[in-house]
């Protein structure tokens, strides 16, 4: 339907201009300021549509359709008020390449969430010196009356001809790069809209406005038509939901996506190198508000990256921590114990070396808790990991939670001697504490320990830790707040 309405507007151009040849100018400069005037409503629906924190660039392409409505008014200015016959007058021909300004900025932009608003502010600089130099180099070439020569004309006509093809590169680089629907729908209507303005405008001012038809209100003018035309239409429909989305390669997309704020750059460069011939100084001055400019911007992009890098490294050290610690009494955790008990066993970097585990078991615990309640079971369990801590002296030795209300100390190069000598001391500091468990027959809280002892070459893991819980078992069943050691 809405193809079918872009028809009749250009068949209605092209027969009004050819059943009314009196006022052929007239009537195609209503039909010239109606097509960016609609492609200019589209892209504010698609605005509207998409949400307006979105679609900046939908945003600055309304603008753009703005600027180049407002050179076809002035335009009509200079030829039905003004009766100005010049090909490119002054004010219209600085508003239709001051359209070029957002789209480049629209193309060149890429933010992402948390990007500093100091981005967006030198991107706009950045723009607007474009903008200022396009408008310093304009009046260089022509004056408000437009160009004094045919050599002028043409170099204005090359000036466009450059900025288009730029457009269109810029546009089509996005493309290709673009991996969300929405993204691929905007840089999908920017490569059909200045694709098809480069051909009309290089056609047109070329052969028509520069060769036989300098002023509006040729049966050529319709052509101008189709590129907003297209524009409308491709934003006024939603981009289809069921076609499947191809995806860029994630590297594309991140090298162009990163890339892309050079093209801004690259444009004020160009521009300011044109203008150094005429204005020496402004073109100096161009060429470092451009490096600078995107020197600054890069700084501050590598500055996010590097907070963020620092950010992750952090939590990552948290998460390792977290992995390893047992929660409620900031001891290794089992896991800790295993891997090292594990890695003792499958490096065998020492077959001669001892092992030796001490099983650390709390009496009565479930007595403690039914009386006390949970909370201080809790409390008592962070108490006497704080002094089996405090007593197992050699800073080899690992300490950790097997489980509920049972402790594990892994000894290397210790035999079960020793082994129980550490078991010993580690009793006593359980049973100084004298934290009070009224159920118990010692009325306080004490442990139960199992020690065992082996070389690594001579037995499994399995059978230590078997044996380690059977002296446990052993402890618990000649009473309780012992020691108990098996070979
Ligand atoms: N408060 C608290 N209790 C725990 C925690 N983990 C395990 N428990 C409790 O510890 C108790 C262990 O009970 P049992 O296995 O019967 O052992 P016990 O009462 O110490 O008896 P013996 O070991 O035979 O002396 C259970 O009631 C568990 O709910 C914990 O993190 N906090």
């Amino acid at each position: 339907m809405t193809l079918l309405l872009a028809c009749v507007f250009v068949l209605l151009h092209a027969s009004a201009i050819f059943f009314l040849p009196a006022f052929a100018m007239q009537v195609s400069y209503v039909f010239l300021l109606a097509a960016p005037a609609l492609a200019c409503a589209a892209a504010l629906r698609r605005s509207a549509r998409d949400g307006w924190r979105h679609s900046r660039g939908w945003l600055l392409v309304a603008l753009a359709m703005a600027s180049w409505t407002l050179g076809m008014a002035a335009s009509l200015r200079q030829d039905l008020f003004l009766a100005n016959a010049n090909a490119a007058p002054g004010d219209s021909t600085l508003l239709f390449i001051l359209f070029g300004v957002p789209i480049v900025l629209a193309v060149s932009a890429s933010y992402v969430e948390g990007d500093s608003v100091l981005l967006r502010v030198i991107d706009a600089a950045l723009a607007l010196a474009l903008g200022y130099l396009f408008y310093v180099h304009t009046f260089s070439l022509i004056t408000l009356h437009g160009a004094s020569s045919m050599i002028q004309a043409l170099r204005v006509a090359l000036m466009f001809d450059a900025e288009n093809l730029f457009l269109l590169a810029a546009a089509a680089i996005r493309l290709t790069a673009a991996d969300r629907r929405g993204e691929r729908h905007f840089y999908r209507t920017m490569v059909v809209f200045t694709g098809l303005y480069a051909v009309a405008t290089f056609y047109y001012n070329h052969f028509v406005a520069l060769g036989d038809h300098p002023d509006f209100g040729s049966l050529r003018d319709p052509l101008i038509d189709i590129a907003f035309l297209a524009f409308a239409l491709q934003a006024w429909r939603d981009p289809d939901g069921r076609r499947r989305l191809r995806r860029p390669s994630p590297a594309l997309s991140r090298v162009v996506r990163t890339a892309s704020p050079l093209l801004m750059a690259l444009a004020l460069l160009v521009v300011s190198v044109v203008v150094l011939r005429e204005r020496f100084y402004l073109g100096v001055a161009g060429i470092g508000v451009a490096v600078l400019g995107y020197g600054v911007r890069t700084t501050l992009v590598q500055l996010k990256h590097m907070q963020t890098e620092e950010g992750l490294i952090r939590q990552r050290h948290a998460l390792e921590e977290l992995a390893h610690t047992d929660g409620l009494t900031g001891l290794a955790n089992r896991r800790v114990l295993d891997e090292m008990l594990e890695r003792a066993w499958i490096l065998q970097e020492s077959a001669s070396q001892r092992v030796a585990v001490l099983m650390i078991d709390v009496d009565h615990f479930k007595k403690l808790n039914d009386r006390y309640g949970h909370a201080a079971g809790d409390a008592c369990l962070r108490m006497v990991s704080r002094a089996l801590l405090g007593a197992t002296g050699r800073p080899g030795d690992v300490l950790g939670r097997y489980g509920g209300e049972e402790f594990a100390l892994v000894m290397f190069g210790r035999s079960l001697q020793v082994a129980l000598q550490v078991a010993e001391r580690l009793r006593a500091a359980v049973e100084k504490l004298a934290i009070a468990n009224a159920d118990s027959p010692y009325g306080i809280i004490t442990v139960s320990i199992g020690a065992a002892s082996c070389l690594v070459a001579e037995r499994s893991l399995e059978a230590l830790l078997a044996t380690a819980d059977s002296a446990l078992y052993a402890a618990k069943q000649q009473g309780r707040n012992r020691v108990v050691g098996l070979e």
